[in-house]
């Protein structure tokens, strides 16, 4: 075997690149058809993309990490995306803050323990969001209140959170900063990563601008005092500055976990209230779950054993969600030569190509996920409770894998479940635009662009 087979393109040195910009999604499965399933490579912008989409040529790809590795996309996103000079930059992506940054996230987002710590903060002021809404409520005339979904998530998630990781200083010093976040993904992702200067994108310069100065002032607190954020911000922000990093890298990093906890997290949210919505005999199901579960009786502080373990049929309905609205390509750059043995064969690797781990297909493939364009609620739920019992932690990688497997899986699990089952338990809920559109991937930028959802808002009797 050698490389894989290229897809036949029109256009010299630029092969299949505005194919590829337009519409990824069907590029790629049109190519599967093409290669009858076979993995294939594409041409885009003089560069190779071999592409993969079998689980087991996934699992080999994230395995072969010393050869295969990310990088030069990494590199671009310290320094273009959040604005790291070269030198640091460098360091956080191949040198000597790498090993800090991996620990700490191991240590604080993935030992139950420490996960839970900043969980139990977080239901707590999901607990406060419901009662600083229902004052809002009772004061409103018609006792109901019709809200946007983003700002809908942004009251009971995406503001919870904030407190929950960086204290309550960040939303005292800069009340609007998710919005900032906004703008920055919104109008700024593509141009801030691929380096479109200042001039030509003033609004998400000045967006990143603002969060970092609040983000500023949150690294100086935390190096004057104990208790400012939660015991994971406030060590990697030590551990950075102990490391001799400046305050603005430091800074700029916490920029980083702020984008981190929400820009993937808001709008699965999204599309998981949306999906909601449209499958609404869903809601008495899951408000049963969550009476068995003693959901309304228990403390915030015991809510980690509910969330996500007591809550199987809401935690199937949002993996069903990741599996559809995903749209996720996971990159490697081949770094030397490389031979990759999977699914039974042997496969040539270019060094300077780039493999591309299309996880939307990964997500659509028949045999894996059985009549796979259907949503199917109880897909990943155990078959002895009546699912069809597919195993999401075996078949659905939207959390990536490997060396960069999302550190942050175990929280966003329990974040979202929180989020959906706090909305459901305290209010009925309807939508009132109509038409309305769910957007099809839960990219953060293709959500923004969706046209506004509304949802009307009563406190349930
Ligand atoms: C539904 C929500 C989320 C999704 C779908 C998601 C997805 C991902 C993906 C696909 C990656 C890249 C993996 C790769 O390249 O192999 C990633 C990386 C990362 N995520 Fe998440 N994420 C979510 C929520 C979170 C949350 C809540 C946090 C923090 C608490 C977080 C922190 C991170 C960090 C720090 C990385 C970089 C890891 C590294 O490169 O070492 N994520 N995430």
């Amino acid at each position: 075997d050698g490389e894989p087979r290229p897809i036949p393109h029109r256009v010299p040195i630029l092969g299949h690149a505005m194919s590829f910009a337009r519409d990824r999604r069907t590029l790629v499965a049109q190519s599967i058809v093409q290669s009858k399933n076979e993995p294939f490579t594409l041409l885009i912008a003089g560069t190779k993309h071999y592409v993969f989409n079998k689980s087991a040529e996934f699992t080999e790809v994230f395995k072969n990490s010393k050869t295969l590795d990310s990088v030069g996309f990494l590199r671009l996103v310290m320094r273009n995306l959040f604005g790291i000079n070269a030198t640091d930059a460098e360091a956080f992506v191949a040198g000597s803050v790498k090993p800090i940054l991996h620990d700490v996230n191991s240590m604080y987002l993935l030992r139950n323990e420490n996960n839970a710590v900043t969980a139990v903060a977080y239901f707590d002021e999901v607990r406060q969001a419901v009662e600083r809404f229902d004052k809002t409520l009772a004061q409103s005339d018609t006792k109901r209140i019709t809200k946007d979904v983003l700002l809908i998530i942004a009251h009971f998630q995406s503001e919870p959170t904030t407190n929950a990781y960086f204290g309550k200083l960040v939303l005292d010093v800069d009340p609007k900063i998710l919005d900032a976040l906004n703008v920055v993904n919104k109008y700024g992702f593509w141009s801030l990563l691929f380096g479109v200067p200042r001039f030509l994108a003033p609004k998400p310069y000045r967006a990143r601008d603002r969060i970092v100065h609040a983000l500023r002032i949150l690294v100086d607190a935390i190096n004057a005092r104990d208790g400012v954020a939660s015991p994971y911000i406030e060590s990697r922000v030590r551990q950075l500055l102990a490391h001799g990093l400046c305050r603005d890298t430091v800074a700029k990093d916490v920029l980083s976990v702020f984008s981190g906890v929400h820009s993937n997290s808001m709008p699965t949210a999204y599309c998981t209230l949306v999906e909601l919505m449209e499958h609404s005999e869903l809601i008495p199901v899951f408000r049963s779950e969550l009476q068995e579960a003693g959901y309304m009786v228990t403390l915030p502080e015991d809510q980690v054993s509910i969330f996500p373990d007591k809550v199987p049929r809401m935690r199937s309905f949002l993996h069903e969600v990741l599996r559809t609205h995903n749209n996720g390509t996971a990159f490697r750059e081949v770094l030397k030569d490389t031979t990759l043995l999977a699914a039974g064969r042997t496969w040539q690797l270019k060094k300077g190509a780039v493999v591309d781990l299309p996880n939307s297909l990964l997500c659509a493939t028949e045999t894996i996920h059985p009549e796979p364009n259907k949503f199917v609620a109880n897909r990943f739920l155990d078959k002895s409770l009546g699912g069809w019992g597919e195993n999401f932690t075996k078949t659905v990688k939207p959390f990536g894998g490997g060396v960069s497997f999302c550190p942050g899986r175990v929280f966003a699990e329990k974040q979202i479940l929180a989020f959906l089952a706090a909305l459901i338990e305290h209010y009925d809920l309807e939508v009132v635009t109509t038409p309305y559109k769910t957007p099809r991937n839960s990219d953060v930028d293709e959500v923004l662009w969706s046209p506004a959802i509304e949802i009307e808002i009563r406190k349930r009797t």
